[in-house]
């Protein structure tokens, strides 16, 4: 019995974008998108996760498509603490029903609020956690991207998700220099959106604008010009139409929202002790979530910084993986954070 009694305690990514659940000695074991589809008539679940992402602009008028998260914090609660417990049951599927209820660490943003962070603990519990820790975001990307952020050396990271980017120094085992700004991946594809719109009198869905971003977008004016055809609404005849479009021009569509995550970047650094500053020299500034995979993202931050910048192995599960791996210290950071990412980043 004590066998079937023991509880698998879980890493949640609770991101604007995606939502990703590690188990200990598994790994990532849920990557899906942080999108339900709700039956606006009875409130029943019709879908979530991808089979919910590709309802999005295709959706009749009796259900409404919800991305739950929004710039890296609770957007609908309800729907946010029903998304999680469906994902915090598909990733124990197999699990007893003896079973005791998990302990939780859930990644939050560094320039959450406390009501905001209450909030991310709250729906936690409600979605079938005995206790939930708060961790803050890019200290768990450090951590899941390898960093040695308990050592005395500087380490930077910088992870750009849907909603937010979180630029951090850490050493010690604290963050030392941070900076959180909701610009990310969502603003992005709203760039896009507008580009196309302002240029072309054509009006795309955010799914269209998203895999631009992914197949021809690109951080810097490329030195090979791609093109791709997309489809749209002609916002004067109200018809369907095609157009072709240049990964330089989306280049120039992403440039205000790249210069902003830049300016992050530089911000910290101006904010770091000398010394970290040094060991961020020697080391190199690191990056995750999935806005990391834009094309020359790594090497615009390089050039503005003057500092060399590395892209991490798997950036899109980073933080699921440092939310993981800080399951092992769940003793300290009961004791440490009282349920508060304030105390670790302060
Ligand atoms: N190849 C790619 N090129 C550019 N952007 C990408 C690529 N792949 C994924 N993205 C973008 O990465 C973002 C999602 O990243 P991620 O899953 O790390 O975010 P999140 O953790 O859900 O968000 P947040 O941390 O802000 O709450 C989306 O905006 C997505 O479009």
């Amino acid at each position: 019995m004590a066998l079937l009694n023991f509880s698998q305690d879980l890493g949640i990514d609770l991101g604007t974008a995606n939502t990703l659940v590690f188990i200990k000695g598994k790994g990532v074991v849920v990557r899906e998108p942080s999108v339900v589809a709700i039956n606006k008539a009875t409130g029943d679940i019709e879908a979530v996760g991808s089979d919910a992402k590709k309802m999005i602009g295709r959706t009749p008028g009796n259900i409404a498509v919800i991305r739950p998260m929004k710039d890296g914090v609770i957007a609908d609660y309800d729907t946010t603490a029903a998304m999680m417990k469906y994902y915090i049951k598909l990733a124990q599927k197999n699990r007893s029903s003896f079973a005791k209820k998990p302990n939780v660490m859930v990644c939050v943003p560094s320039g959450i609020t406390m009501v905001e962070e209450r909030a991310v603990i709250d729906a936690t519990k409600q979605a079938g956690a005995k206790d939930a820790f708060p961790i803050a975001e890019p200290f768990a990307a450090a951590i899941g991207a390898g960093l040695p952020v308990w050592e005395p050396t500087g380490s930077m990271i910088v992870d750009i998700g849907g909603g937010t980017t979180e630029v951090a120094v850490i050493s010690l085992g604290g963050i030392v220099t941070s900076k959180s700004i909701r610009t990310a991946g969502d603003d992005m594809d709203d760039a896009i959106i507008q580009y196309v719109k302002r240029k072309y009198n054509l009006m795309i869905g955010e799914r269209s604008a998203e895999s631009i971003k992914m197949d021809i977008g690109s951080a810097k004016v490329p030195t090979e010009v791609d093109e791709m055809d997309i489809r749209g609404r002609d916002l004067l005849t109200g018809l369907p139409k095609t157009i072709t479009i240049t990964s330089e021009e989306i280049a120039y569509a992403l440039k205000d929202t790249v210069d902003a995550i830049v300016e992050s970047v530089k911000n910290t650094l101006e904010l770091t002790p000398p010394e970290l500053s040094a060991d961020v020299m020697d080391r190199g500034i690191v990056l995750s979530g999935g806005g990391a995979l834009l094309k020359g993202l790594d090497e615009v931050i390089s050039d503005e910084t003057k500092m060399p910048t590395f892209v991490a192995e798997e950036p899109l599960d980073s933080v699921a993986i440092g939310t993981g791996k800080s399951l092992e210290y769940i003793e300290q950071f009961r004791s440490q954070s009282k349920n508060s990412t304030h105390r670790f980043t302060d």
